[in-house]
């Protein structure tokens, strides 16, 4: 569990982070999200000191993180970068293997698992010993997910982690990092700008603005109540519609049938998702039936009605 209370960052009298106070829960997938430079990476990095806060208090498990020796507190948080931050020179395996090396743990158990994490992120064993370098993008970036947890961290910060990865293997990318996530129930802290990847990864959204929490709620809630109109436009910007463009109507009808203007069959779940938009509402009719912002969430999450 993760708690943040009354945390300011201060750059030179610029507040980056406000007074922000929030709570992650173990095992959730907490993504931060807004437009760039509204201090989502800072609040990451006051999280592992990579940014020390100017006020306020961070408890990680119930300490203060002033309690622990920097190495330590960075120890219990594995931290994945869009550059994956792999080292050029060293292979796969000694990549995945940073951490372990550094917790000096035998050459045995080291190697099992570093092909533990490997199978995990969908590699096979004959990239153990490639170099970064003979990697695509998506690849790179499931071997940073394998170092971040290397050493069985209970915490993951994620800092827009497949920003860098084609739009294709990015989706691909996103739905797995998903399934480990919930086998491994790590509570994760995951910034991104990209509305479709929060809606697609996040148990809860932290939308911010100007170093402010604008709302904090589930992606539902969120999307059924958006607190103002900048969080409605955030939400409704063309990513996750475009996404949601691919999506037909009936192929997610269910017959529940509900009032209000009823949609055509041939509908896409843009069409659906702007009406619910519109109206305040989580269903909203489809000749025959409807359709809910549950089955929507569930076809970005690629799992069929
Ligand atoms: N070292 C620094 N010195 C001064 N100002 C900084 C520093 N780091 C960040 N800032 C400022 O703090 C604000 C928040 O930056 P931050 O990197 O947290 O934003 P972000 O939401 O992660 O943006 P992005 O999505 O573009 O990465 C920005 O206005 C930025 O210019």
């Amino acid at each position: 569990m993760i708690r943040m209370e009354k945390v300011t960052k201060e750059y030179d009298g610029f507040e980056a982070v406000k007074s922000l106070s929030l709570t992650v829960e173990k095992g959730e997938l907490f993504v931060l999200l807004g437009p760039s430079g509204c201090g989502k990476s800072t609040t990451l990095r006051l999280l592992n000191k990579m940014v020390e806060r100017s006020s306020g208090e961070i408890y990680i498990e119930g300490e203060n993180i002033d309690s622990f020796r920097v190495e330590n507190l960075r120890r219990k948080m594995g931290y994945v970068i869009q550059s994956t931050g792999l080292f050029p020179h060293m292979d796969v395996a000694a990549n995945i293997a940073t951490v372990p090396e550094l917790l000096k743990w035998d050459k045995k158990k080291t190697a099992a698992r570093t092909l533990e994490l490997l199978e995990l992120v969908g590699l096979n064993p004959s990239y153990l010993k490639k170099r970064p370098r003979e990697l695509s993008g998506g690849e790179a970036q499931r071997v940073g997910v394998a170092r971040a947890l290397a050493a069985d961290p209970h915490i993951l910060l994620m800092d827009e982690p497949f920003g860098a990865v084609d739009p294709l293997n990015r989706v691909r990318i996103q739905k797995e990092f998903r399934a480990i996530q919930q086998k491994l129930q790590k509570t994760v802290l995951f910034v991104t700008h990209d509305v479709e990847e929060a809606l697609l990864l996040g148990d809860r959204i932290l939308i911010m603005r100007d170093g402010e929490i604008v709302q904090l709620d589930t992606p539902e809630n969120m999307i059924r109540h958006p607190q103002d109109a900048f969080v409605r436009e955030f939400l409704g910007g063309e990513g996750v519609l475009s996404l949601l463009q691919r999506f037909s109507g009936k192929d997610y009808r269910e017959e529940i049938p509900v009032e209000g203007e009823v949609l055509s069959p041939d509908c896409t779940l843009k069409d659906a998702l702007s009406a619910m938009l519109l109206h305040g509402t989580t269903r909203v009719p489809l000749s025959g039936g409807s359709l809910s912002l549950e089955g929507i969430l569930r076809a970005m999450r690629g799992d069929r009605a």
